[in-house]
């Protein structure tokens, strides 16, 4: 796995980013980053909540994985895990906005493509298996599709 994401959950509510930096800035996503050598997905998914939003994770469960293929040779693969156990308030950090958005009122019009077709499956509790395909170095998405597991 090379990068981590964290669905964070608080009844109808889930924490979103706008990022300021880095892959995907000027989006909103949820919060995650690079999986560093010897850290665990859960580990990752804990970390980079605590430095994006300021909150503090207690339990992160692995929920899936998204398998990337860029401009039809790079792979990245982005674990999926779910915290609903935390502490702490959000912060804006140096890469981040945080927000807590209503789970019907995500704006998947100003997310990565793709979102809209794993993200819902998450919040229906489903765990999955993706692969999306783009292109461009990540500029266009070509498409792709999900398992339930
Ligand atoms: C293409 O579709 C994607 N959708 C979503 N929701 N998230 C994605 C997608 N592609 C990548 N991501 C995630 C994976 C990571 O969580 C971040 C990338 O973050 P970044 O490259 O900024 O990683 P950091 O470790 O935070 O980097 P710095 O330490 O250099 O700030 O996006």
């Amino acid at each position: 796995m090379d990068t981590c994401i964290s669905i964070v959950l608080d009844s109808n509510k889930i924490l979103m980013i706008y990022k300021k930096r880095g892959l995907g800035k000027g989006l909103y996503n949820f919060p995650g980053g690079k999986i560093k050598s010897n850290e665990k997905g859960e580990e990752c998914a804990i970390r980079e909540l605590k430095e994006e939003t300021g909150l503090i994770g207690e339990v992160a469960e692995y929920i899936g994985k998204i398998t990337f293929i860029i401009n039809d040779n790079r792979i990245e693969e982005m674990g999926i895990y779910l915290i609903k156990k935390f502490k702490g308030n959000i912060i804006e950090t140096d890469e981040a906005i945080p927000m807590w958005i209503n789970v019907n009122e995500i704006p998947y019009d100003k997310m990565w493509e793709d979102d809209k077709e794993w993200v819902p499956l998450v919040l229906a509790g489903y765990k999955i298996e993706c692969k999306f395909y783009f292109s461009n170095n990540w500029e266009k998405f070509i498409g792709g599709s999900c398992k339930v597991i």
